[in-house]
């Protein structure tokens, strides 16, 4: 048997109950699961190859688990990640503290990698203002300082998840690709 070969890795970050497996559901399935949320134990893997020119690059995705339970164990995935998807649920204000533990962690351990601040549930928020939770400007403004980019996206619609949209690949060091609303960006290298 021959082992898959992954040329980059993505890890997703944050609280419980945010959205990632959500996220990688819609993004590699294209599906919104209903029925009762169940928690991701330890981490779970999927492999996505994606077509970028002529060449095909498959994207290992670790999806980790947001319980604090599993804190020391999120570490574990994140090491030489490429990308990291930071999530922070928009009506839920205590996962963006969340979000900031995992910048933090990030920039002290993996200085290479690239992060993207995803705020989830968008479908929620747009359907009563009231719900939300974390101001767009606040997360712009906390994106700007780490130098990340910011999405807000709902999996349930697939606003801003969408094959298309979620995902850039741009030739590393060439001419600047703008990239389509999304959230996350790959560059090869
Ligand atoms: N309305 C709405 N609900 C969502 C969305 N994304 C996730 N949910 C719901 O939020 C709950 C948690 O979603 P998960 O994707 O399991 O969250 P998670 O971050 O992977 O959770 P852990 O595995 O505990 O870390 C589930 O009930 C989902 O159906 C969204 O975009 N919109």
């Amino acid at each position: 048997m021959s082992a898959m070969r992954v040329d980059t890795k993505v890890v997703m970050l944050g609280k419980e109950s945010v959205g990632k497996t959500s996220l990688v559901e819609r993004y590699v399935h294209h599906r919104f699961l209903v029925g009762p949320y169940q928690n991701t134990i330890g981490a779970a893997f999927v492999a996505k190859p994606i077509q970028v020119g002529d060449k095909v690059v498959t994207l290992g995705i670790w999806d980790t688990a947001g319980s604090e339970r599993y804190e020391a164990m999120s570490r574990i995935y994140y090491r030489g990640a490429r990308a990291a998807v930071v999530c922070y649920d928009l009506t839920d204000s205590s996962s963006f503290q969340r979000a900031r533990f995992w910048v933090k962690e990030l920039q002290n351990c993996e200085e290479h990698c690239k992060i993207y601040l995803c705020g989830t549930k968008n479908d929620l928020v747009q359907a009563d203002r009231g719900l939300r939770q974390i101001d767009f400007h606040d997360a712009q403004d906390f994106a700007e300082e780490i130098g990340a980019q910011l999405y807000e996206t709902s999996s349930k619609t697939g606003n801003n998840v969408g094959e298309s949209c979620l995902l850039t690949v741009a030739p590393y060091g060439q001419a600047q690709v703008i990239p389509p609303k999304g959230i996350i960006s790959y560059y090869l290298q």
